[in-house]
């Protein structure tokens, strides 16, 4: 025993890895290094995709004119949320699904393999405003299996018409392959809702063990984005 098949993922005591909107964070990918991190492969979750700890991120106000949507498993993508929130005076909002992924990794894959298969998106739970005061929607996801996580899906498939004309930044944790065809897929399921005039920023992406260490690229991406 030992070594990779006996690895311990425990995290630094003091658990908390940022917070976004006074809550506390916690992405349990960023205590490994990267022969223990092996793409992200593994990863648990609390089994709560929004922290069992927490409420659902909403931070909603009047003047606002950008808002962060993102969805987060195993808190990778929270805490780049965290980093886009700090250097922006966004609004937030958290994806909710009905059904929470399992905390364990191999029950989440087999669970988002059967749904991609199928066509056969999350269900959400979670109340969305008309998102007209916003000129920049940033969308935050992880990848799964070299596309959009299925909740993001979800959201994009059920609200796209809400986009129209919005400058959309797309920024996502990854295992380390890359952003896939992410983005083409918000961008076709966006023409398929019938959201028009969207203009597309070029996309933020960083691997899930590495997000505390992205503070640079984060500003210099949102520095683009606001041009
Ligand atoms: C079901 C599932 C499938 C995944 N597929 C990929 C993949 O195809 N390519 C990749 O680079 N990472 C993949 N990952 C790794 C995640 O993208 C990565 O761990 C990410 O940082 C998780 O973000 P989160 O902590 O916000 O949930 C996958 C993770 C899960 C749970």
């Amino acid at each position: 025993m030992g070594g990779l098949l006996n690895m311990n993922f425990s995290k630094k005591s003091n658990g908390s890895d940022g917070t976004i909107d006074g809550q506390s964070i916690t992405a349990n990918q960023l205590t490994r290094s990267n022969i223990e991190w092996r793409n992200g492969y593994g990863t648990p979750s609390d089994g709560n995709d929004t922290n069992s700890q927490n409420t659902p991120t909403r931070k909603l106000t009047k003047d606002a004119k950008s808002i962060i949507i993102y969805f987060s498993r195993s808190g990778s993508t929270e805490l780049l949320a965290s980093k886009v929130a700090e250097q922006t005076d966004s609004d937030i909002l958290e994806i909710v699904v009905k059904d929470s992924y399992s905390g364990n990794y191999q029950k989440t894959l087999s669970r988002a393999n059967s749904e991609r298969e199928n066509e056969d998106y999350p269900e959400l739970n979670m109340a969305v405003p008309d998102l007209s005061q916003y000129q920049t929607v940033y969308l935050g996801y992880p990848i799964w299996a070299m596309t959009l996580s299925h909740p993001m899906t979800s959201f994009v498939t059920t609200y796209g018409s809400r986009l129209s004309g919005k400058k959309i930044a797309p920024f996502m944790s990854e295992g380390g392959y890359g952003q896939g065809d992410s983005v083409s897929r918000i961008e076709d399921i966006l023409a398929a809702e019938g959201s028009k005039d969207n203009t597309f920023t070029r996309a933020l992406v960083v691997d899930g063990n590495k997000v505390d260490k992205s503070d640079s690229n984060v500003k210099h991406w949102v520095e683009q984005v606001k041009k």
